[in-house]
Order: C-alpha cells, then structure tokens, then sequence
C-alpha cells in the first residue's frame, strides 16, 4: 500500500513511517521542517517539504490513506500563541481533508492526544470520559476530532484518532528532541549528561502517592504499531477513536528515580512551583484499543523504556560533538 505521513521528519509520525516500510509499504513523507529533522525521515520514504496546506499538490488517487502527525504540540505555546494552534491544527487539518476529497483518498489515522479530555474525573480515562481540555492544543486536537467525526458521516472517510498519553523511549534513529526541550525524560536525561545542572520538580503537593504528577508512559514503538493496526480496522463512515497507553502511572519521582538506575547518575532534584494547566493523574485504559485494533502493546517496562530514550540522547550527544 502506498501511505502519505505528515510530520513524518518528527519524532512519532519518523518511527510510524520507519515501521511502515518495515512492514514493505510505500511511504511519502510531507512535512515542513518547522520542528523535524530532515535526517529524522527514515531511508526508503520518499520526502517532500512542504506544508500540510498545500497538501492538494502531491495527494492523488494512488494513495491508499493519510497517517497525519503534522500539529504544533507544545501545550505551554498554545497558551501563549492559541492562533498558531488553530490555524496549523484545525486550519491545516481542513486543508488536508479536503485534498484527500478531492482525491478520493479515503483512510486517515489521526494523532489525538490525551490532552483532550483536560483534567479527568477518573482514571484510568475510558474513551466516553468528557473532553474538557484545559489548554488550546488540547482543545485544538479535539476540534479535529470532531471535524473528522463529521468528514466520516458525510463523505465516507474510514478513520482512526489514537489518543497518545506520555510518548518515550525511540526506534531506529528516532527518537524524543524537543528545541527547547520540555519534556521529562530527555530533560532528565540532559541531568545525566551533565548538560544541565539538576530537574525541576513542578510541583509537590499533587494528590498522588508521592505528591508529584503522575503519568502514563508508552514507548513510540508499541505507539507505531497500533497505527498499522488501526490502518486495517478503519471502516468507511467510521470513525474508531482509541486511548494509547500502557494504563500504568508513573510519578515524577519515580521517572528521575529510573533514569538514575538506568543511567548510573544521581540526578539532582529542586521542587519548583506547579506548572500551570498540568493534571494531577493521566492514566489511558486502552481497552478499546486491545479490543478494537487487537493491541498488544510489549515493551511497557519503564526502565526499559528509559534505556532506550538514554541511547538516543547519547547518539545525538555523540553526533553533536563530531
Ligand atoms: O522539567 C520538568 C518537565 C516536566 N515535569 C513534569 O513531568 C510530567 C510530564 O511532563 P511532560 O512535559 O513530559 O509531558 P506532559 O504530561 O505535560 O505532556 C504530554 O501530554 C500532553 C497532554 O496532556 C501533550 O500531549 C504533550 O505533548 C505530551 O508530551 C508533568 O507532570 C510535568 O509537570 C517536571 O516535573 N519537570
């Protein structure tokens, strides 16, 4: 089959594409460089620069469906820049569906988030939970949602929203970079590099075991899979959404407390003030994703996950320094 990736130089949209061509797809990558790495998009795709909104000049009818990564996702710049997220998410989205209108392409797996449901009444968070995000990106991807809900009733598109909760680890030459990074564990792992002096503890006074935030894991490999089993469930005129977690908390503390097993450093910790827009506990039951798309994920050790994350950021450390 022939697969277009948007964002497909990133790190999620780089490791789904590698996995595609592994499982002997065609794989074009579009995406714009605003946050990928050209050498990000595996050997084997085809790549072209350019955005998700001039998506009508490449789509044709010789595509058999979209994976669409291409999305600003910092939750903090939402904030800030809440036009950037609707105009790139929701904006560039529209654009997008409508080439694959035009086209005829009629499957699309859709990188949701976890983000969408905003502060949960219960965890684990089923799928039926109400979406109430407490942020812009998050709003902006549930936005889309919808959007595709609505593209599956009209038009016929067969699609699948996977809902990511905390995405680690890397696969092949993929891997977690953030410019600036913001994220837990390649900042942790920058700790351990002596990069960077000690983490930042945002808040704790959480109602959690240990009082800091508590998230759910997953490593993008078992991510990457459920997206080519989500290929083969899309219907037409449905649209599937699945929870992607391993649906197991970890805390802040204990996530520091594994890369320092993992990478044999101490790992300084100062408790600064809670991050704003940050829920106490995000856990996925990923039920729907078992029974509908047959997911198994199999690398859900945490330290395991931390192992490969820390490869990564020694590579890249090592290709800095050449
Ligand atoms: O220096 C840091 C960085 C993070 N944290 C804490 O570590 C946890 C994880 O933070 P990340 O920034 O790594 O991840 P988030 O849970 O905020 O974000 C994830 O979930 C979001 C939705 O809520 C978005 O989908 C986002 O892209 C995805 O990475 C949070 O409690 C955060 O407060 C720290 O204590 N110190």
């Amino acid at each position: 089959m022939k697969y277009l990736v948007t964002g497909g130089a990133g790190y999620v949209g780089g490791v789904v594409a590698q996995h595609l061509l592994e499982a002997g797809h065609e794989v074009v990558v579009l995406d714009n460089l605003s946050t990928g790495f050209r050498e990000g998009v595996p050997t084997g795709a085809s790549f072209i620069e350019g955005d998700i909104r001039d998506a009508a000049k490449w789509l044709d009818s010789s595509f058999d469906g979209v994976l669409h990564f291409a999305a600003s996702s910092q939750v903090g710049e939402s904030v800030v820049k809440p036009e950037k997220y609707w105009d790139n998410n929701v904006g560039g989205t529209m654009a997008l569906l409508g080439a694959m209108r035009e086209a005829g392409v009629k499957k699309l797996v859709f990188s949701s988030t976890a983000a969408t449901y905003g502060e949960p009444e219960e965890v684990p968070i089923v799928e039926s939970a109400p979406t109430r995000p407490t942020n812009p990106y998050g709003a902006s991807k549930l936005a889309v949602d919808f959007m595709i809900t609505s593209e599956a009733n009209a038009h016929g598109l067969g699609a699948v929203s996977l809902r990511y909760f905390n995405v680690a680890g890397a696969y092949g030459k993929q891997g977690e970079r953030h410019d600036p990074e913001s994220h837990l564990i390649p900042l942790i792992l920058q700790v351990a590099q002596g990069r960077r002096e000690a983490i930042n503890v945002f808040g704790e006074d959480y109602p959690t075991p240990d009082g800091t935030c508590v998230r759910d894991y997953i490593h993008v490999a078992d991510l990457a899979e459920a997206h080519l089993l989500a290929l083969k469930a899309a219907e037409p005129g449905e649209h599937l959404i699945c929870n992607l977690g391993n649906g197991e908390g970890f805390s802040v503390r204990q996530v520091i407390e594994t890369v320092r097993q993992v990478t044999g450093h101490p790992i300084p910790e100062v408790v600064a003030p809670r991050r704003g827009g940050d829920p106490a506990t995000l856990v996925a039951s990923a039920a729907t994703a078992r029974e509908k798309l047959g997911w198994n994920p199999s690398r859900t050790d945490l330290a395991g996950i931390v192992a490969d994350a820390w490869e990564f950021a020694q590579s890249i450390s090592a290709a800095r320094e050449q």
